[in-house]
């Protein structure tokens, strides 16, 4: 069922999905290779100040400080090199019970940090460290007022140390996002599916009015997303197609089995349509329906129109052993039907099911077929009855029906064999009546209750 469609929006879903994720692999490809670009730096910038205190100023003491200041300054922004550093560190540590360590020059500033910290409260390792830098801590403040080149050199490289500190967070940690599949979806990445969907909607028979509905809803709720990041595409867009079919599905749901149970007996349904949509027989199954919820039921057939309808209707009544209230042919609808109130009201019958003659001459005597219903019996629900498989053509008369006839609800027979599910899309939307079952078979049995969550789970579910 509607198998067509549910392959339509499945390949929107991957469309949207892949273009997304394209994006998000190029994107996440800059983001590394800016990343790589910026963890060279802090060894160019050691070496710099390397040279520069050369010129600045003669005393070790500064070189030491200012090589610390540098590696601080690279061990919070490196985040992706905290590891190599740590295992720097430790071997630093290794070492630095048997003396001062020569350092490799590239990893000199994120070893000496870590190394550093590591050592300070531990008492065995802070004879390491006071090996390592004694001097710097003792004289690093009667060395600072000494060279203002010294002082100039310092601010510098930390300042540098800080906007590269900054610049490299957000790199990486876009890069860090990416690379666990966030993505961010933008208005270009949905232009191209977005107009394949439409196609597909309205190629599935879907109402313009209501593809137009559809991707409005899933335009806003994607593009709302786009200052987030989301865990996953192919989730998000599932979220908004079900969100926007399940807008247009649902619209004036109403629980009708409580609307039953809950209205005075007998309650009494007539079924308006054309002919050969499969009217009777949905009679027919729904009087099997209400029978297994225990409600008793009388047939009454006011197609008094056409040849063959008593007929018809009689040989599901046999079937089912129900009771068939008829008239002659040119007999009056009307008349029938209260006729078959009088007989539920005599004899305790639930529910009262009447046929009606689908094509009239014009949709004015249509109208005054069911308005003289509506005044002789009052019914508790008129209920339009159409085939899926007629698409655009069943929603066009669900229209016109509804202008003529204020229907309180749809029936859509032939769901089985129906792939496109255009007409199970709109009619809801379009009439503002809700769908209350789907035929889904020739079988008493095969009659379902319209269930707008389960309808989009169905189309949105894995292809079989
Ligand atoms: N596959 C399938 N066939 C159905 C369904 N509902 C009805 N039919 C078949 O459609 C054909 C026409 O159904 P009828 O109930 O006889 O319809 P009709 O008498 O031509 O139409 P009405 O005048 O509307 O009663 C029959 O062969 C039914 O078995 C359904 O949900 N699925």
């Amino acid at each position: 069922m509607f198998d067509g469609l549910k392959k339509k929006l499945n390949s929107f879903r991957k469309d949207v999905e892949d273009t997304a994720e394209e994006k998000a692999e190029a994107a996440a490809e800059d983001a590394e290779a800016d990343a790589e670009a910026e963890l060279d730096e802090p060894a160019a910038d050691v070496a710099d100040a390397e040279a520069t205190e050369t010129t600045a100023t003669e005393t070790g003491s500064d070189a030491v400080e200012t090589d610390t200041e540098t590696a601080d300054a690279g061990s919070e922004t490196v985040d992706a090199d905290a590891d190599a550093a740590d295992a720097d560190a430790a071997a630093v540590d290794t070492d630095a019970g048997n003396g001062p360590v020569a350092e490799p020059p590239g990893d000199t500033s994120g070893s000496q940090a870590t190394a550093r910290s590591e050592t300070m409260p531990d008492s065995g390792t802070d004879e390491a460290a006071a090996d390592d830098v004694p001097e710097a801590d003792d004289d690093s403040e009667d060395d600072v007022p000494e060279s203002l080149a010294s002082d100039a050199a310092k601010a510098a490289l930390s300042k540098e140390a800080e906007d590269d500190s900054s610049s490299n967070a957000s790199r990486l940690k876009r890069a860090a996002a990416f690379a666990t599949g966030k993505v961010v979806i933008e208005e270009e990445d949905l232009e191209d599916p977005l107009w394949e969907l439409e196609m597909a909607l309205l190629q599935s028979d879907v109402e313009m009015q209501v593809a137009e509905e559809i991707l409005d809803t899933i335009r806003e709720k994607l593009l709302g997303e786009t200052r987030k990041q989301v865990n996953s595409t192919g989730q998000l867009v599932s979220e908004a197609l079900h969100d926007a079919l399940y807008e247009v599905i649902s619209v004036g749901q109403f629980d009708f089995d409580q609307r039953i149970a809950e209205a005075d007996k007998p309650v009494t349904l007539i079924f308006t349509g054309i002919n050969g949509v499969g009217k009777t027989t949905t009679i027919a199954k729904l009087a099997r329906y209400f029978e297994k919820q225990g409600y008793s039921t009388v047939l009454a057939n006011g197609d008094t129109y056409r040849a063959g309808a008593n007929e018809q209707i009689r040989e599901h009544a046999d079937a089912l052993d129900k009771k068939l209230i008829s008239h002659e042919q040119g007999g009056d609808p009307a008349a029938v039907i209260y006729d078959a109130v009088e007989y539920a009201e005599a004899h305790d019958i639930d529910i009262v099911l009447g046929d009606t003659a689908g094509r009239l001459h014009t949709s004015n005597d249509l109208m005054a077929q069911l308005e003289k219903i509506d005044r002789v019996v009052g019914p508790d629900l008129t209920i339009f009855v159409d085939e899926a498989v007629a698409g655009q053509d069943a929603v066009e008369r669900a229209r016109q029906f509804n202008d003529a006839a204020a229907i309180d609800g749809a029936i859509l027979t032939k769901a089985d064999a129906d792939s496109n599910g255009g007409a199970a899309i709109s009619i809801a939307y379009v009439t503002g009546k809700p769908i209350l079952f789907l035929g889904v078979g020739q079988g008493y049995d095969h009659i379902e209750r319209f269930d707008p969550e389960a309808m989009v789970d169905r189309l949105l579910g894995e292809e079989e």
